[in-house]
C-alpha cells in the first residue's frame, strides 16, 4: 500500500514577516514533487517545518494517518537533505555509510562505481559535488518513506546530476520524494508533479507556461 504524507495549514512568520500563510501539500509513494519558487519564498522553511526541526506558528503533518509534531524524531518516516552538508567531516566514508544504513546494505553501497573512483576515504576530503552525491545516495537508501531534498543539484556537475536523477527515479518506486532546486530544468526533468511557492501559498503547476505567468521564469527561458 502506498504511504501518504499530508501537510496542511502551515503558517510561519519570522518576526513581522509572513513567509508561509497557508500551505497544503500531499505526497505519496511514487510521487516526485518538484517544488519551485523564487529566492526567499519559503521553500527551505517549509522543508524544515516538514522535517520538524523548525517550529511553525501553525502546522498539521500527518504520515499514514498519524499526526506528528517532530517527524524527524520518528524512525524511518522522513529524511531531509539540507542545503548544507550534514555528514560529520572527521568521519571516514565507510563509517558514515554504516551509521545510516543496515549492515547488509553497506557492501553493495560501497561498490558504487562513483564511490569506488574517489581518492578520498574521509568525508572532509570529498569535493562539494562528491559529498552531495554521497549524501543524496545515502538518504535515498535509508528505509525512510519520504525524502526531502533541498537543492540536490547545487554544485554538482552534469554527469553526477544525471546519476542523481537516476537514483531519484529508481527510489521513487518505493518512496515519496519532495525536492526543490533552482536548476528548474533538472527539476522539470525528474519530477512527476510540480508546485510553486508564491506569496505565502502553494500553487499546483500543470503546465510549464504557468511558471512564466507566475513570474518564476522568463518567457525566453522556456523551451
Ligand atoms: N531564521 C530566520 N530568521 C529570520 N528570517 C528567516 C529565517 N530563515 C528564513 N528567513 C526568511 O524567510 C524567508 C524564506 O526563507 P527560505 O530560506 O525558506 O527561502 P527559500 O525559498 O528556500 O530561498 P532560496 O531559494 O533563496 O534558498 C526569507 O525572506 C528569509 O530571509
Amino acid at each position: 500500500m502506498p504511504n501518504l504524507l499530508e501537510i496542511d495549514s502551515v503558517v510561519k512568520s519570522f518576526y513581522m514577516h509572513d513567509v508561509l500563510t497557508d500551505i497544503y501539500l500531499k505526497c505519496q509513494t511514487g510521487d516526485i514533487i518538484g517544488m519551485l519558487g523564487r529566492n526567499g519564498t519559503g521553500k527551505s522553511t517549509l522543508m524544515k517545518i516538514l522535517f520538524g526541526t523548525l517550529q511553525a506558528d501553525r502546522k498539521f503533518i500527518r504520515i499514514d494517518g498519524v499526526v506528528y509534531d517532530q517527524p524527524y524524531k520518528t524512525v524511518n518516516e522522513i529524511c531531509y537533505l539540507p542545503q548544507d552538508s550534514f555528514l560529520p567531516k572527521h568521519m571516514s566514508i565507510e563509517k558514515a555509510v554504516k551509521l545510516y544504513l543496515d549492515k547488509n546494505q553497506v557492501q553493495d553501497f560501497m561498490e558504487d562505481p562513483i564511490l569506488q573512483k574517489l581518492d578520498a576515504s574521509k568525508i572532509a576530503h570529498l569535493s562539494g559535488g562528491e559529498l552531495r552525491y554521497l549524501e543524496i545516495k545515502l538518504l535515498l537508501n535509508t528505509a525512510c518513506k519520504f525524502i526531502l531534498l533541498d537543492e540536490p543539484f547545487n554544485g554538482v556537475s552534469p554527469i553526477l546530476v544525471g546519476e542523481i536523477k537516476k537514483l531519484i527515479l529508481k527510489t521513487s518506486e518505493f518512496k515519496g520524494i519532495i525536492l526543490t532546486d533552482h536548476d528548474y530544468r533538472n527539476v522539470l526533468d525528474v519530477a512527476n508533479q510540480f508546485c510553486l511557492i508564491y506569496d505565502g501559498g502553494i500553487k499546483r503547476i500543470d503546465d510549464k507556461q504557468e511558471l512564466v505567468r507566475w513570474g518564476y521564469i522568463p518567457e525566453s527561458r522556456l523551451e
